[in-house]
């Protein structure tokens, strides 16, 4: 595949790596608002950049015919106009809050365990996740999909940073060294607590997903997830 990377930091050159040993071409780098790729030769666009540049970079792909798959987080109140455009230009979008198998996994154990105890109200559920001191944005994509799992799956209908009422679930964001990710989802009655955590080792997981899921929205049409792309459904 020839591969535009937006976003050239961290992600954007593990990812450079993989798609190479993958024997992909990456024809350009795009790092700098208002750099535009050659989009005429272009199979796929990869973008991880920053929550301020996202929808634009996603756009500007969607306009000119490029496939594209987004793993940037902290942009998803312009989702639905990415989505939108997606259905207009009869285009193929791919977004994932976390890109690796193991979390796309505990998406699936975490919505078991609510449906679980959802019959249980004396547990209440908890959140934490742990991240390097650079992240932009808090609480991270990952921990926003974790819990609209819960929301789906129980009678908790929204996220917060603090228990702002009994139907809200608490996200605590820490931010340490150079932690890759860590999130974990606690049920706390006055007796005990059952609790489950992902911990990434490293970021390799995210790279080799998003481009896995840019290998296989090659030919398609329309909005998918991490979820499409491992066949969860
Ligand atoms: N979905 C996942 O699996 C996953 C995994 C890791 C990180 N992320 C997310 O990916 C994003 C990038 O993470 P990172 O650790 O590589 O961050 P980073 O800060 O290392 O890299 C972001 C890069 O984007 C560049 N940039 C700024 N404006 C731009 C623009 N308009 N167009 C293109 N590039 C621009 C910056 O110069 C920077 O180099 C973050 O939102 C992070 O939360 C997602
Ligand atoms: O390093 C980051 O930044 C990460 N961002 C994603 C998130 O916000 O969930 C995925 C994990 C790493």
């Amino acid at each position: 595949m020839r591969i535009v990377l937006f976003g050239y930091g961290t992600m954007g050159k593990m990812i450079d790596r993989i798609a190479t040993a993958r024997n992909h071409k990456i024809v350009s780098r795009i790092d700098t608002p208002g750099d535009i790729p050659p989009f005429g030769e272009l199979d796929v666009a990869i973008d991880f950049s920053t929550p301020d540049s996202a929808l634009g970079n996603i756009s500007a792909c969607l306009e000119n015919g490029v496939p594209v798959v987004s793993g940037t987080t902290g942009w998803l109140d312009g989702f639905p106009k990415a989505e939108l455009l997606c259905r207009q230009q009869n285009g193929a979008f791919l977004y994932a809050s976390n890109f690796s198998l193991g979390v796309n996994l505990f998406f699936e154990l975490n919505a078991h365990l609510a449906r679980m105890m959802s019959g249980f109200p004396d547990y209440a559920p908890t959140m934490t996740e742990i991240h390097h001191t650079r992240k932009l944005d808090a609480p991270s994509g990952t921990a926003i999909t974790l819990a609209e799992g819960i929301i789906e799956n129980s009678t908790y209908t929204a996220w917060d940073s603090e228990r702002s009422s009994s139907e809200t679930i608490p996200i605590t964001s820490e931010r340490i060294g150079d932690t890759p990710g860590t999130h974990r989802i606690a049920y706390d009655s006055e007796v005990d607590r059952i609790e489950i955590q992902h911990t990434a080792h490293n970021r390799e997981g995210f790279a080799l997903g998003a481009v896995l899921a840019a290998e296989w929205l090659i030919g398609k049409k329309g909005v998918f997830g991490m979820r499409d792309v491992l066949n969860l459904r």
